[in-house]
């Protein structure tokens, strides 16, 4: 066999990453309230400020929430937003969304929002030129870092998006020029679920990769 190359990864190395992505889970139920050490966090938070980010502008802040007025103050919020979500489905679908759990504000030992810096290195960016939202986006991919990792840490993430933008902004004293992307619930997990709860309980089912991946254009509807 060929010498492995320093910068290969060796099989085992390639399987880790690979179950850290088929095992991640959203999670929102099944958080212990044992704390997260400072070192874990600080890894996990490392992983997400290693993500790329459009001319490297690394527009992302990572406020960490542990006082529990603060997270009730949020929760307040998604029981009033997810009331309202709730109103928008008919039927079926409407009992089986207020059936879900949906966050888990209280129960995860941290909390933590990760926002977006529009104007973090002036107003010309390398790469945003003509896209302007890439600065968001990049925040997503420190967000898909941090969830890796936490995973690999036998951390649970679950991203909590029925939120008031408003009221997440007034809660954590977020100024207008900064984009709030993530909010976040972190915590040690009683265990993973193998398969997304949405799918589990029935809301909707992952769709085959075939059905959506196009050869050279577009060739869907
Ligand atoms: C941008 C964004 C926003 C949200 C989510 C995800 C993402 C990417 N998800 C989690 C989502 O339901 C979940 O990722 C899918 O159901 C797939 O499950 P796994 O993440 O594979 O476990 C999510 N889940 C939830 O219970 N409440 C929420 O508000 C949100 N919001």
């Amino acid at each position: 066999m060929a010498e492995e190359k320093d910068d290969a990864f060796t099989p085992a190395e390639r399987d880790a990453l690979y179950k850290a992505i088929f095992s991640r889970r959203d999670v929102r139920g099944q958080f212990r309230p044992d704390p997260v050490p400072d070192e874990v966090l600080t890894r996990i938070l490392l992983a997400a400020h290693h993500a790329p980010s459009v001319g490297f502008m690394q527009p992302w802040n990572f406020i960490v929430i542990t006082d529990q007025e603060v997270k009730s103050r949020i929760h307040a919020d998604f029981t009033r937003a997810t009331e309202e979500a709730a109103a928008m489905f008919e039927g079926e679908r409407r009992s089986l969304y207020s059936r879900l759990k949906l966050e888990g504000i209280r129960e995860a030992p941290i909390n933590l929002c990760i926002t977006c810096d529009r104007e973090r290195s002036g107003p010309v960016v390398l790469g945003r030129t003509h896209m302007p939202a890439m600065d968001l986006y990049s925040c997503v991919c420190a967000v898909q870092n941090l969830w890796l990792a936490a995973r690999a840490e036998g951390l649970g993430v679950g991203w909590v998006s029925i939120l008031h933008e408003d009221a997440l902004r007034d809660a954590l004293g977020i100024p207008e020029r900064i984009v709030p992307i993530a909010y976040l619930c972190l915590g040690h997990v009683t265990h993973f679920e193998a398969t997304p709860e949405l799918e589990s309980k029935g809301w909707r089912k992952r769709l085959p990769l075939e059905d959506l991946v196009f050869r050279d254009r577009w060739q869907g509807e």
